[in-house]
Protein backbone atom coordinates (compact mmCIF):
# COMPACT_ATOMS: atom_id res chain seq x y z
CA UNK A 1 0.00 0.00 0.00
CA UNK A 2 0.91 3.43 -0.30
CA UNK A 3 2.18 5.79 2.12
CA UNK A 4 0.16 9.13 2.22
CA UNK A 5 3.58 10.43 1.75
CA UNK A 6 4.06 9.93 -2.13
CA UNK A 7 5.73 12.07 -5.22
CA UNK A 8 6.22 10.34 -8.32
CA UNK A 9 3.33 10.19 -10.48
CA UNK A 10 2.43 6.80 -11.60
CA UNK A 11 0.27 6.90 -14.34
CA UNK A 12 -0.81 8.98 -17.37
CA UNK A 13 -4.49 7.49 -17.08
CA UNK A 14 -6.05 10.61 -15.76
CA UNK A 15 -6.58 11.73 -18.50
CA UNK A 16 -4.90 14.87 -18.04
CA UNK A 17 -1.67 16.36 -19.30
CA UNK A 18 1.15 15.58 -16.30
CA UNK A 19 2.51 19.11 -17.22
CA UNK A 20 -0.64 20.86 -17.18
CA UNK A 21 -1.33 19.57 -13.72
CA UNK A 22 2.40 20.12 -12.27
CA UNK A 23 2.72 23.66 -13.63
CA UNK A 24 -1.14 25.02 -12.27
CA UNK A 25 -0.04 22.94 -9.13
CA UNK A 26 3.31 25.44 -9.07
CA UNK A 27 0.84 28.71 -9.55
CA UNK A 28 0.95 30.93 -6.89
CA UNK A 29 -1.71 33.70 -8.28
CA UNK A 30 -0.46 36.54 -7.17
CA UNK A 31 3.33 35.38 -8.38
CA UNK A 32 1.51 34.73 -11.50
CA UNK A 33 -0.50 37.62 -11.73
CA UNK A 34 2.58 40.04 -11.45
CA UNK A 35 4.48 38.13 -14.02
CA UNK A 36 1.65 38.63 -16.51
CA UNK A 37 1.31 42.19 -15.88
CA UNK A 38 4.62 42.52 -16.50
CA UNK A 39 5.26 40.37 -19.65
CA UNK A 40 2.21 42.43 -20.92
CA UNK A 41 3.30 45.73 -20.45
CA UNK A 42 6.44 45.29 -21.90
CA UNK A 43 5.12 43.44 -25.17
CA UNK A 44 2.59 46.35 -25.73
CA UNK A 45 5.08 48.96 -25.14
CA UNK A 46 7.30 47.30 -28.09
CA UNK A 47 4.29 46.78 -30.47
CA UNK A 48 3.52 50.26 -29.81
CA UNK A 49 7.15 51.34 -30.60
CA UNK A 50 7.29 49.68 -33.89
CA UNK A 51 3.77 50.86 -34.66
CA UNK A 52 4.06 54.52 -34.17
CA UNK A 53 8.34 55.03 -34.61
CA UNK A 54 9.50 52.28 -37.15
CA UNK A 55 7.90 51.15 -41.01
CA UNK A 56 7.55 47.40 -39.44
CA UNK A 57 3.92 48.00 -38.83
CA UNK A 58 3.02 43.99 -38.81
CA UNK A 59 5.53 43.06 -36.39
CA UNK A 60 3.75 45.66 -34.36
CA UNK A 61 0.40 44.81 -34.43
CA UNK A 62 1.44 41.07 -33.83
CA UNK A 63 2.93 41.76 -30.78
CA UNK A 64 0.65 44.30 -29.19
CA UNK A 65 -2.08 41.53 -30.27
CA UNK A 66 0.03 39.04 -28.19
CA UNK A 67 0.05 41.25 -25.41
CA UNK A 68 -3.42 41.68 -24.87
CA UNK A 69 -3.89 37.99 -25.00
CA UNK A 70 -1.58 37.80 -21.76
CA UNK A 71 -2.79 41.02 -20.78
CA UNK A 72 -6.79 39.43 -20.98
CA UNK A 73 -5.62 35.99 -19.29
CA UNK A 74 -3.82 37.95 -16.61
CA UNK A 75 -7.34 39.73 -15.69
CA UNK A 76 -8.76 36.51 -14.20
CA UNK A 77 -9.28 37.07 -10.53
CA UNK A 78 -6.95 35.07 -8.31
CA UNK A 79 -7.42 31.66 -7.05
CA UNK A 80 -9.89 31.88 -3.59
CA UNK A 81 -8.27 28.97 -1.72
CA UNK A 82 -9.46 27.37 1.27
CA UNK A 83 -7.85 28.75 4.78
CA UNK A 84 -5.06 27.07 6.28
CA UNK A 85 -1.30 27.73 7.68
CA UNK A 86 1.58 29.54 5.51
CA UNK A 87 4.24 27.17 6.03
CA UNK A 88 7.93 28.63 5.37
CA UNK A 89 9.63 29.14 1.74
CA UNK A 90 10.05 26.10 -0.51
CA UNK A 91 8.92 23.79 2.14
CA UNK A 92 5.55 25.09 2.88
CA UNK A 93 4.25 23.56 5.55
CA UNK A 94 6.09 20.20 5.89
CA UNK A 95 8.49 20.19 8.61
CA UNK A 96 5.34 21.12 10.98
CA UNK A 97 3.60 17.82 9.88
CA UNK A 98 4.15 15.58 13.30
CA UNK A 99 4.69 11.74 13.32
CA UNK A 100 0.92 11.92 14.02
CA UNK A 101 -0.55 13.80 10.72
CA UNK A 102 -3.85 12.75 11.60
CA UNK A 103 -4.10 14.40 14.86
CA UNK A 104 -2.23 17.27 13.36
CA UNK A 105 -4.47 17.73 10.33
CA UNK A 106 -7.86 17.17 12.56
CA UNK A 107 -6.12 20.26 14.86
CA UNK A 108 -5.87 22.72 11.37
CA UNK A 109 -9.70 21.59 10.74
CA UNK A 110 -10.54 22.71 13.97
CA UNK A 111 -8.88 26.03 13.76
CA UNK A 112 -9.39 26.76 9.91
CA UNK A 113 -12.53 24.84 9.16
CA UNK A 114 -13.08 21.55 7.55
CA UNK A 115 -11.87 22.31 4.31
CA UNK A 116 -7.99 23.42 4.53
CA UNK A 117 -5.62 24.48 2.43
CA UNK A 118 -1.35 24.29 2.96
CA UNK A 119 1.60 23.49 0.90
CA UNK A 120 4.01 20.73 0.67
CA UNK A 121 7.31 21.57 -0.67
CA UNK A 122 5.76 22.83 -4.02
CA UNK A 123 2.67 20.59 -4.10
CA UNK A 124 -0.68 22.33 -2.79
CA UNK A 125 -2.95 20.16 -0.83
CA UNK A 126 -6.16 20.25 0.95
CA UNK A 127 -7.46 18.48 4.23
CA UNK A 128 -11.14 16.89 3.89
CA UNK A 129 -12.82 16.67 7.75
CA UNK A 130 -16.44 16.92 7.64
CA UNK A 131 -19.28 14.61 6.14
CA UNK A 132 -20.37 17.73 3.69
CA UNK A 133 -17.21 18.02 2.52
CA UNK A 134 -16.89 14.27 2.38
CA UNK A 135 -19.92 14.20 0.64
CA UNK A 136 -18.33 16.52 -1.80
CA UNK A 137 -15.06 14.98 -2.45
CA UNK A 138 -16.04 11.60 -2.67
CA UNK A 139 -19.80 11.66 -3.81
CA UNK A 140 -20.51 14.63 -6.15
CA UNK A 141 -16.91 14.84 -7.78
CA UNK A 142 -15.36 11.62 -6.95
CA UNK A 143 -14.30 11.42 -10.76
CA UNK A 144 -11.97 14.81 -10.17
CA UNK A 145 -10.77 13.46 -6.65
CA UNK A 146 -10.46 9.65 -7.39
CA UNK A 147 -6.97 10.16 -9.04
CA UNK A 148 -3.62 8.81 -7.04
CA UNK A 149 -0.45 11.15 -6.40
CA UNK A 150 2.52 10.19 -7.96
CA UNK A 151 4.26 6.78 -6.32
CA UNK A 152 6.23 6.53 -3.22
CA UNK A 153 9.26 6.29 -3.70
CA UNK A 154 9.65 2.47 -1.99
CA UNK A 155 6.43 1.46 -4.29
CA UNK A 156 9.29 1.69 -7.50
CA UNK A 157 9.81 -2.01 -5.47
CA UNK A 158 6.93 -3.28 -3.79
CA UNK A 159 4.11 -1.77 -5.80
CA UNK A 160 5.49 -1.97 -9.85
CA UNK A 161 5.03 1.20 -10.73
CA UNK A 162 4.70 1.94 -14.35
CA UNK A 163 6.73 0.88 -16.70
CA UNK A 164 8.51 2.89 -19.50
CA UNK A 165 5.27 3.31 -20.88
CA UNK A 166 3.28 4.35 -18.26
CA UNK A 167 1.28 1.56 -17.71
CA UNK A 168 0.32 0.61 -14.27
CA UNK A 169 0.03 -2.12 -12.37
CA UNK A 170 -2.27 -3.60 -9.70
CA UNK A 171 -5.02 -1.40 -8.41
CA UNK A 172 -3.59 1.31 -5.71
CA UNK A 173 -1.71 2.90 -7.88
CA UNK A 174 -3.68 2.61 -10.96
CA UNK A 175 -5.38 6.10 -12.37
CA UNK A 176 -9.26 6.12 -13.50
CA UNK A 177 -9.30 4.58 -17.26
CA UNK A 178 -10.07 1.39 -18.79
CA UNK A 179 -7.01 -0.40 -17.14
CA UNK A 180 -8.38 0.80 -13.23
CA UNK A 181 -11.52 -0.26 -14.50
CA UNK A 182 -10.58 -3.83 -15.68
CA UNK A 183 -8.77 -4.25 -12.56
CA UNK A 184 -11.82 -3.56 -10.35
CA UNK A 185 -13.91 -5.67 -12.42
CA UNK A 186 -11.33 -8.70 -11.60
CA UNK A 187 -12.09 -7.61 -8.12
CA UNK A 188 -15.93 -7.71 -7.86
CA UNK A 189 -16.45 -10.19 -9.91
CA UNK A 190 -13.33 -12.95 -9.69
CA UNK A 191 -11.31 -11.79 -6.41
CA UNK A 192 -13.90 -11.48 -3.69
CA UNK A 193 -17.05 -11.82 -5.49
CA UNK A 194 -19.76 -13.41 -3.23
CA UNK A 195 -19.06 -16.76 -5.14
CA UNK A 196 -15.37 -16.28 -4.38
CA UNK A 197 -15.95 -16.01 -0.71
CA UNK A 198 -18.00 -18.48 -0.96
CA UNK A 199 -16.04 -21.02 -1.88
CA UNK A 200 -14.03 -20.08 1.04
CA UNK A 201 -16.45 -19.96 3.84
CA UNK A 202 -15.53 -23.37 5.62
CA UNK A 203 -11.37 -22.39 5.73
CA UNK A 204 -12.49 -18.96 7.08
CA UNK A 205 -14.55 -20.67 9.95
CA UNK A 206 -12.01 -23.29 10.56
CA UNK A 207 -9.61 -20.44 11.10
CA UNK A 208 -11.89 -18.87 13.58
CA UNK A 209 -11.73 -21.96 15.35
CA UNK A 210 -7.72 -22.41 15.12
CA UNK A 211 -7.47 -18.66 15.89
CA UNK A 212 -9.85 -19.72 19.66
CA UNK A 213 -7.86 -22.54 20.10
CA UNK A 214 -4.63 -20.89 19.57
CA UNK A 215 -5.65 -17.79 22.32
CA UNK A 216 -6.45 -21.09 24.80
CA UNK A 217 -3.77 -22.78 24.33
CA UNK A 218 -0.99 -20.02 24.58
CA UNK A 219 -2.44 -18.66 27.04
CA UNK A 220 -2.61 -21.51 29.33
CA UNK A 221 -6.15 -22.49 30.08
CA UNK A 222 -6.38 -18.35 29.79
CA UNK A 223 -4.20 -17.89 32.77
CA UNK A 224 -0.80 -16.20 30.84
CA UNK A 225 -1.61 -13.31 28.82
CA UNK A 226 -1.08 -13.91 25.09
CA UNK A 227 -0.27 -11.01 22.64
CA UNK A 228 -3.12 -11.33 20.78
CA UNK A 229 -2.59 -9.35 16.91
CA UNK A 230 0.74 -11.18 16.81
CA UNK A 231 0.04 -14.89 18.13
CA UNK A 232 -4.12 -14.67 17.15
CA UNK A 233 -5.10 -11.93 14.80
CA UNK A 234 -2.41 -11.25 12.09
CA UNK A 235 -2.25 -15.26 11.88
CA UNK A 236 -5.63 -15.60 11.28
CA UNK A 237 -6.20 -13.19 8.73
CA UNK A 238 -2.54 -14.46 6.84
CA UNK A 239 -3.50 -17.58 6.47
CA UNK A 240 -7.24 -17.02 5.41
CA UNK A 241 -5.64 -14.61 2.92
CA UNK A 242 -2.94 -16.95 1.88
CA UNK A 243 -5.28 -20.13 1.91
CA UNK A 244 -7.73 -17.99 -0.98
CA UNK A 245 -4.26 -16.65 -2.45
CA UNK A 246 -2.38 -19.94 -3.37
CA UNK A 247 -4.15 -22.95 -0.96
CA UNK A 248 -1.43 -22.44 1.42
CA UNK A 249 -1.58 -21.88 5.65
CA UNK A 250 1.99 -20.27 6.70
CA UNK A 251 1.27 -20.17 10.45
CA UNK A 252 0.70 -23.72 11.65
CA UNK A 253 2.67 -26.54 11.41
CA UNK A 254 1.87 -26.90 7.88
CA UNK A 255 4.73 -24.99 5.76
CA UNK A 256 6.79 -23.72 9.10
CA UNK A 257 10.01 -22.27 7.16
CA UNK A 258 8.11 -20.87 4.12
CA UNK A 259 5.62 -19.56 6.56
CA UNK A 260 8.38 -17.50 8.50
CA UNK A 261 10.49 -16.30 5.22
CA UNK A 262 7.29 -15.07 3.49
CA UNK A 263 5.94 -13.60 6.92
CA UNK A 264 9.13 -11.85 7.61
CA UNK A 265 9.07 -10.72 3.86
CA UNK A 266 5.83 -8.91 4.46
CA UNK A 267 6.95 -7.20 7.48
CA UNK A 268 9.43 -5.75 6.47
CA UNK A 269 7.64 -5.07 2.63
CA UNK A 270 4.85 -3.14 5.66
CA UNK A 271 7.54 -1.59 7.26
CA UNK A 272 9.14 0.17 4.08
CA UNK A 273 6.30 1.41 2.29
CA UNK A 274 6.10 4.10 5.41
CA UNK A 275 9.44 5.29 4.79
CA UNK A 276 9.23 8.97 4.29
CA UNK A 277 12.11 10.27 2.24
CA UNK A 278 12.88 13.48 1.19
CA UNK A 279 12.76 12.67 -2.22
CA UNK A 280 9.22 11.25 -2.14
CA UNK A 281 8.90 15.58 -1.92
CA UNK A 282 11.72 16.63 -3.91
CA UNK A 283 12.81 14.43 -6.83
CA UNK A 284 15.32 16.59 -7.43
CA UNK A 285 16.93 14.01 -4.65
CA UNK A 286 16.50 11.57 -6.38
CA UNK A 287 19.18 10.30 -8.18
CA UNK A 288 20.88 10.83 -5.19
CA UNK A 289 18.96 8.55 -2.72
CA UNK A 290 19.45 6.25 -5.19
CA UNK A 291 22.71 4.50 -3.96
CA UNK A 292 21.66 4.72 -0.48
CA UNK A 293 21.32 1.89 2.46
CA UNK A 294 17.70 2.53 2.75
CA UNK A 295 17.31 1.97 -1.11
CA UNK A 296 19.52 -0.87 -1.60
CA UNK A 297 17.69 -2.47 1.04
CA UNK A 298 14.27 -1.86 -0.45
CA UNK A 299 15.76 -2.87 -3.76
CA UNK A 300 16.92 -6.67 -2.00
CA UNK A 301 13.49 -7.19 0.06
CA UNK A 302 12.00 -6.23 -3.75
CA UNK A 303 14.00 -8.75 -5.31
CA UNK A 304 12.75 -11.16 -2.91
CA UNK A 305 9.36 -10.77 -2.75
CA UNK A 306 9.47 -10.47 -6.41
CA UNK A 307 10.81 -13.83 -6.50
CA UNK A 308 8.48 -15.64 -4.25
CA UNK A 309 5.27 -14.26 -6.42
CA UNK A 310 6.74 -15.64 -9.05
CA UNK A 311 7.37 -18.48 -7.97
CA UNK A 312 3.38 -18.77 -7.20
CA UNK A 313 2.58 -18.30 -10.64
CA UNK A 314 5.11 -20.48 -11.86
CA UNK A 315 3.53 -23.28 -9.26
CA UNK A 316 -0.10 -22.39 -10.74
CA UNK A 317 0.80 -22.56 -14.35
CA UNK A 318 2.42 -26.01 -13.28
CA UNK A 319 -0.85 -27.30 -11.84
CA UNK A 320 -4.11 -25.36 -13.60
CA UNK A 321 -7.16 -25.94 -11.56
CA UNK A 322 -10.07 -26.63 -13.57
CA UNK A 323 -12.85 -27.11 -10.98
CA UNK A 324 -14.32 -23.22 -10.62
CA UNK A 325 -14.64 -23.95 -6.56
CA UNK A 326 -11.34 -25.12 -6.12
CA UNK A 327 -9.65 -21.88 -7.95
CA UNK A 328 -7.22 -19.62 -5.96
CA UNK A 329 -6.54 -15.81 -6.77
CA UNK A 330 -3.53 -17.38 -8.80
CA UNK A 331 -5.60 -19.37 -10.74
CA UNK A 332 -7.69 -16.26 -11.42
CA UNK A 333 -5.43 -13.64 -11.85
CA UNK A 334 -3.57 -16.11 -14.54
CA UNK A 335 -6.59 -16.60 -16.25
CA UNK A 336 -7.60 -13.09 -16.16
CA UNK A 337 -8.21 -11.15 -19.57
CA UNK A 338 -8.90 -7.34 -20.23
CA UNK A 339 -12.21 -6.09 -22.03
CA UNK A 340 -10.01 -6.19 -25.00
CA UNK A 341 -9.68 -9.71 -25.02
CA UNK A 342 -6.11 -9.48 -24.35
CA UNK A 343 -4.29 -10.71 -20.89
CA UNK A 344 -2.53 -8.91 -18.24
CA UNK A 345 1.24 -9.46 -17.75
CA UNK A 346 3.11 -11.17 -14.79
CA UNK A 347 3.96 -7.80 -13.26
CA UNK A 348 0.80 -7.25 -12.96
CA UNK A 349 -0.46 -10.31 -11.68
CA UNK A 350 2.19 -10.14 -9.23
CA UNK A 351 1.26 -6.83 -8.01
CA UNK A 352 -2.28 -7.59 -7.62
CA UNK A 353 -1.29 -10.81 -5.37
CA UNK A 354 1.20 -8.70 -3.05
CA UNK A 355 -1.51 -6.06 -2.43
CA UNK A 356 -4.37 -8.50 -1.91
CA UNK A 357 -1.27 -10.31 0.81
CA UNK A 358 -0.56 -7.40 2.55
CA UNK A 359 -4.21 -5.18 2.47
CA UNK A 360 -5.78 -8.33 3.66
CA UNK A 361 -3.67 -9.35 7.14
CA UNK A 362 -2.79 -6.31 8.23
CA UNK A 363 -5.92 -3.68 8.22
CA UNK A 364 -7.84 -6.51 9.41
CA UNK A 365 -5.81 -7.99 12.52
CA UNK A 366 -5.93 -4.21 13.19
CA UNK A 367 -9.46 -3.62 13.37
CA UNK A 368 -10.14 -6.65 15.11
CA UNK A 369 -7.67 -5.35 17.49
CA UNK A 370 -8.82 -1.86 18.18
CA UNK A 371 -12.62 -3.30 18.80
CA UNK A 372 -11.41 -5.68 21.63
CA UNK A 373 -9.47 -3.12 22.99
CA UNK A 374 -12.32 -1.09 23.13
CA UNK A 375 -14.50 -4.17 24.77
CA UNK A 376 -12.09 -5.01 27.53
CA UNK A 377 -12.31 -1.10 28.21
CA UNK A 378 -16.42 -0.77 28.42
CA UNK A 379 -16.93 -4.31 30.14
CA UNK A 380 -20.73 -3.35 29.74
CA UNK A 381 -20.46 -3.37 25.95
CA UNK A 382 -18.68 -6.54 26.20
CA UNK A 383 -21.44 -8.39 28.20
CA UNK A 384 -24.33 -6.87 25.95
CA UNK A 385 -22.47 -8.43 22.59
CA UNK A 386 -21.94 -11.51 24.53
CA UNK A 387 -26.17 -11.59 25.72
CA UNK A 388 -26.75 -10.61 21.65
CA UNK A 389 -24.78 -13.77 20.61
CA UNK A 390 -26.29 -16.47 23.40
CA UNK A 391 -29.62 -15.45 22.29
CA UNK A 392 -29.23 -15.15 18.57
CA UNK A 393 -26.49 -18.27 18.49
CA UNK A 394 -26.74 -20.11 22.26
CA UNK A 395 -23.70 -21.76 23.56
CA UNK A 396 -23.12 -25.09 21.93
CA UNK A 397 -22.09 -24.04 18.69
CA UNK A 398 -19.49 -21.49 17.24
CA UNK A 399 -20.99 -18.28 15.15
CA UNK A 400 -20.96 -18.34 12.13
CA UNK A 401 -21.59 -16.07 8.95
CA UNK A 402 -24.83 -16.91 8.06
CA UNK A 403 -25.82 -15.33 12.04
CA UNK A 404 -24.31 -12.18 11.18
CA UNK A 405 -27.24 -10.40 9.85
CA UNK A 406 -29.26 -11.34 12.85
CA UNK A 407 -26.44 -9.42 15.19
CA UNK A 408 -27.41 -5.66 15.28
CA UNK A 409 -25.03 -4.96 18.14
CA UNK A 410 -22.05 -6.23 16.46
CA UNK A 411 -22.36 -4.07 13.87
CA UNK A 412 -23.06 -1.35 15.94
CA UNK A 413 -19.68 -1.97 17.60
CA UNK A 414 -18.17 -2.18 13.83
CA UNK A 415 -19.29 1.10 13.26
CA UNK A 416 -18.39 2.74 16.44
CA UNK A 417 -14.27 1.00 16.41
CA UNK A 418 -14.68 2.40 12.98
CA UNK A 419 -15.69 6.27 13.71
CA UNK A 420 -12.89 6.32 17.04
CA UNK A 421 -10.30 3.91 15.08
CA UNK A 422 -10.04 4.26 11.41
CA UNK A 423 -8.01 1.83 10.07
CA UNK A 424 -6.23 4.39 7.42
CA UNK A 425 -7.56 7.75 9.31
CA UNK A 426 -6.62 9.51 6.04
CA UNK A 427 -7.75 6.83 3.75
CA UNK A 428 -5.25 6.22 0.81
CA UNK A 429 -3.62 9.28 -0.76
CA UNK A 430 -5.62 10.89 -3.41
CA UNK A 431 -5.14 13.36 -5.98
CA UNK A 432 -7.31 16.45 -6.99
CA UNK A 433 -7.10 15.68 -11.27
CA UNK A 434 -8.34 19.35 -12.71
CA UNK A 435 -9.24 22.54 -11.07
CA UNK A 436 -12.56 22.68 -9.27
CA UNK A 437 -14.48 24.63 -6.68
CA UNK A 438 -15.47 23.35 -3.09
CA UNK A 439 -17.92 25.30 -1.29
CA UNK A 440 -16.46 28.30 -3.04
CA UNK A 441 -13.48 27.79 -2.79
CA UNK A 442 -10.38 27.19 -5.24
CA UNK A 443 -8.91 23.39 -5.82
CA UNK A 444 -5.91 23.76 -7.87
CA UNK A 445 -5.60 20.78 -10.09
CA UNK A 446 -3.02 18.34 -8.73
CA UNK A 447 -3.47 18.98 -5.05
CA UNK A 448 -2.90 16.10 -2.36
CA UNK A 449 -6.32 15.05 -0.62
CA UNK A 450 -5.90 13.93 2.87
CA UNK A 451 -9.33 12.66 3.43
CA UNK A 452 -9.65 12.75 7.70
CA UNK A 453 -11.56 10.28 8.42
CA UNK A 454 -10.33 10.03 12.16
CA UNK A 455 -10.70 14.08 12.21
CA UNK A 456 -14.69 13.77 11.20
CA UNK A 457 -14.85 10.80 13.66
CA UNK A 458 -14.19 12.90 16.76
CA UNK A 459 -15.52 16.00 15.67
CA UNK A 460 -17.95 17.84 18.22
CA UNK A 461 -19.88 19.45 15.61
CA UNK A 462 -21.10 16.14 14.61
CA UNK A 463 -21.04 13.74 17.57
CA UNK A 464 -22.13 14.18 21.29
CA UNK A 465 -19.36 12.74 23.43
CA UNK A 466 -17.00 12.17 20.85
CA UNK A 467 -14.10 10.62 23.02
CA UNK A 468 -16.37 8.05 24.32
CA UNK A 469 -16.47 4.36 23.02
CA UNK A 470 -20.26 4.31 22.72
CA UNK A 471 -21.76 1.75 20.03
CA UNK A 472 -25.58 2.68 20.54
CA UNK A 473 -25.33 6.11 18.95
CA UNK A 474 -25.37 2.57 16.08
CA UNK A 475 -28.55 1.19 17.20
CA UNK A 476 -30.75 3.36 15.89
CA UNK A 477 -29.25 5.01 12.84
CA UNK A 478 -30.08 2.92 10.32
CA UNK A 479 -28.69 5.39 7.60
CA UNK A 480 -25.26 4.44 8.54
CA UNK A 481 -23.39 1.80 6.65
CA UNK A 482 -19.84 0.81 6.75
CA UNK A 483 -20.02 1.21 2.94
CA UNK A 484 -19.78 5.15 3.35
CA UNK A 485 -22.93 6.42 1.89
CA UNK A 486 -23.83 8.17 4.24
CA UNK A 487 -20.04 9.79 4.70
CA UNK A 488 -20.66 10.09 8.62
CA UNK A 489 -17.86 6.95 9.14
CA UNK A 490 -15.69 5.65 6.29
CA UNK A 491 -14.02 2.41 7.20
CA UNK A 492 -13.22 1.80 3.68
CA UNK A 493 -13.81 4.97 1.69
CA UNK A 494 -16.17 5.43 -0.63
CA UNK A 495 -16.94 6.01 -4.14
CA UNK A 496 -14.76 4.92 -6.88
CA UNK A 497 -11.38 4.31 -4.80
CA UNK A 498 -13.20 2.38 -1.72
CA UNK A 499 -11.68 -0.72 -0.49
CA UNK A 500 -11.94 -3.33 -3.61
CA UNK A 501 -11.79 -5.62 -0.82
CA UNK A 502 -14.08 -4.31 1.03
CA UNK A 503 -16.90 -7.19 1.52
CA UNK A 504 -13.72 -9.64 2.76
CA UNK A 505 -12.78 -7.55 5.34
CA UNK A 506 -15.75 -6.32 6.79
CA UNK A 507 -16.71 -10.18 7.15
CA UNK A 508 -13.63 -10.99 8.83
CA UNK A 509 -13.06 -8.44 11.24
CA UNK A 510 -17.14 -9.13 12.16
CA UNK A 511 -16.62 -12.98 12.54
CA UNK A 512 -13.39 -12.25 14.47
CA UNK A 513 -14.72 -10.52 17.45
CA UNK A 514 -17.48 -12.43 17.18
CA UNK A 515 -15.77 -15.55 17.84
CA UNK A 516 -13.61 -13.96 20.49
CA UNK A 517 -16.20 -12.49 22.14
CA UNK A 518 -18.41 -15.46 22.26
CA UNK A 519 -15.78 -18.00 23.29
CA UNK A 520 -14.10 -16.51 26.44
CA UNK A 521 -15.08 -14.51 29.87
CA UNK A 522 -12.74 -11.66 29.63
CA UNK A 523 -11.84 -10.61 33.17
CA UNK A 524 -8.70 -9.02 34.67
CA UNK A 525 -6.44 -9.62 37.62
CA UNK A 526 -7.30 -7.62 41.01
CA UNK A 527 -6.74 -4.23 40.83
CA UNK A 528 -6.55 -3.81 37.61
CA UNK A 529 -9.06 -1.35 35.71
CA UNK A 530 -10.05 -2.04 32.28
CA UNK A 531 -9.31 1.91 31.44
CA UNK A 532 -5.87 0.83 32.13
CA UNK A 533 -5.51 -0.25 28.67
CA UNK A 534 -4.00 1.70 26.39
CA UNK A 535 -5.06 3.22 23.14
CA UNK A 536 -2.05 5.39 22.43
CA UNK A 537 -2.13 5.10 18.87
CA UNK A 538 1.06 4.25 16.07
CA UNK A 539 0.89 6.00 12.66
CA UNK A 540 2.36 3.99 10.19
CA UNK A 541 0.72 1.62 6.96
CA UNK A 542 -2.76 1.29 9.35
CA UNK A 543 -3.31 3.52 12.13
CA UNK A 544 -2.35 0.44 14.81
CA UNK A 545 -2.05 0.42 18.94
CA UNK A 546 1.21 1.66 20.34
CA UNK A 547 0.91 -0.86 23.14
CA UNK A 548 -0.05 -4.70 21.71
CA UNK A 549 -3.05 -5.12 23.22
CA UNK A 550 -3.10 -8.93 25.82
CA UNK A 551 -5.67 -10.54 27.01
CA UNK A 552 -5.70 -11.29 30.98
CA UNK A 553 -7.49 -13.46 32.41
CA UNK A 554 -9.67 -15.96 29.62
CA UNK A 555 -12.42 -18.49 30.95
CA UNK A 556 -14.07 -20.82 28.60
CA UNK A 557 -17.59 -20.05 27.51
CA UNK A 558 -18.63 -22.78 25.52
CA UNK A 559 -18.36 -26.77 25.64
CA UNK A 560 -14.61 -27.45 26.05
CA UNK A 561 -14.48 -30.02 22.71
CA UNK A 562 -14.56 -27.02 20.90
CA UNK A 563 -11.35 -25.11 21.97
CA UNK A 564 -9.46 -28.26 20.85
CA UNK A 565 -7.45 -28.52 17.86
CA UNK A 566 -8.34 -30.64 15.37
C1 LIG B 1 -11.02 -4.43 7.64
C2 LIG B 1 -10.24 -4.55 6.61
C3 LIG B 1 -9.96 -3.45 5.62
C4 LIG B 1 -10.06 -2.09 5.76
C5 LIG B 1 -10.49 -1.31 7.01
C6 LIG B 1 -9.69 -1.50 4.49
C7 LIG B 1 -9.69 -0.14 4.23
C8 LIG B 1 -9.32 0.42 3.02
C9 LIG B 1 -9.28 1.83 2.76
C10 LIG B 1 -9.63 2.92 3.77
C11 LIG B 1 -8.88 2.00 1.48
C12 LIG B 1 -8.59 3.33 0.78
C13 LIG B 1 -9.77 3.90 0.06
C14 LIG B 1 -9.39 5.20 -0.61
O1 LIG B 1 -8.30 5.33 -1.16
O2 LIG B 1 -10.18 6.14 -0.56
C15 LIG B 1 -8.66 0.69 0.91
C16 LIG B 1 -8.25 0.47 -0.38
C17 LIG B 1 -7.98 -0.78 -0.88
N1 LIG B 1 -8.15 -1.99 -0.24
FE1 LIG B 1 -8.84 -2.25 1.65
N2 LIG B 1 -9.37 -2.49 3.61
C18 LIG B 1 -9.53 -3.70 4.25
C19 LIG B 1 -9.35 -4.96 3.71
C20 LIG B 1 -8.94 -5.22 2.44
C21 LIG B 1 -8.78 -6.53 1.87
C22 LIG B 1 -9.09 -7.84 2.60
C23 LIG B 1 -8.33 -6.36 0.59
C24 LIG B 1 -8.02 -7.39 -0.47
C25 LIG B 1 -8.67 -8.52 -0.59
C26 LIG B 1 -8.22 -4.92 0.35
C27 LIG B 1 -7.79 -4.35 -0.83
C28 LIG B 1 -7.76 -2.99 -1.08
C29 LIG B 1 -7.33 -2.41 -2.34
C30 LIG B 1 -6.81 -3.16 -3.56
C31 LIG B 1 -7.48 -1.02 -2.22
C32 LIG B 1 -7.17 0.04 -3.27
C33 LIG B 1 -8.44 0.38 -4.01
C34 LIG B 1 -8.24 1.40 -5.14
O3 LIG B 1 -7.26 2.13 -5.14
O4 LIG B 1 -9.09 1.46 -6.05
N3 LIG B 1 -8.59 -4.27 1.49
N4 LIG B 1 -8.95 -0.27 1.87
Amino acid sequence: MQSIFSRKRTSRGSGLSQNVVRSKARESPAMVQLEKLACGGVLLALGAHFVLNTDRFVVGAALIAVALLILASGSRRPLRLPPGPRGIPVLGYLPFLTEMPHKHMAELAQKYGPLVHFRLGATPAIIVASPAMMREVLGAQDQIFSARPPALLSSKYFAYTPDELGRSHGCTAAQLGPYFRNVRRLYSTEMVSPKRLNFFKASRAEEMQIMVSTIWEASHGGRQPVELRRFAFIPMANNITTYMICHKRYHGPEQVKEGQEVQSLINQVTRMLVNVSLANFFPILRPFTQFSTEERKMAAVGKRVDAYLQSLLDEGRANPLKDESEKTIIDVVLGFQRDDGTEIDDRTRKCLVLEMLLAGTESTATMVEWAMAELLRHPEVLKKLQRELDVVVGTSRFVEEDDMPNLPYLTAIFHETSRLHPVSPLLFPHECAQATQIDGYDIPAGARVFLNTWAMGRDPKTWARPEEFDPERFTDDTNVDHKGKSFKILPFGAGRRICAGMPLGYCLVKLALAHIVQSFEWTFPEGMNPKDISIEENFGVALTMQHPLRSYLLKPRLPLHLYARN
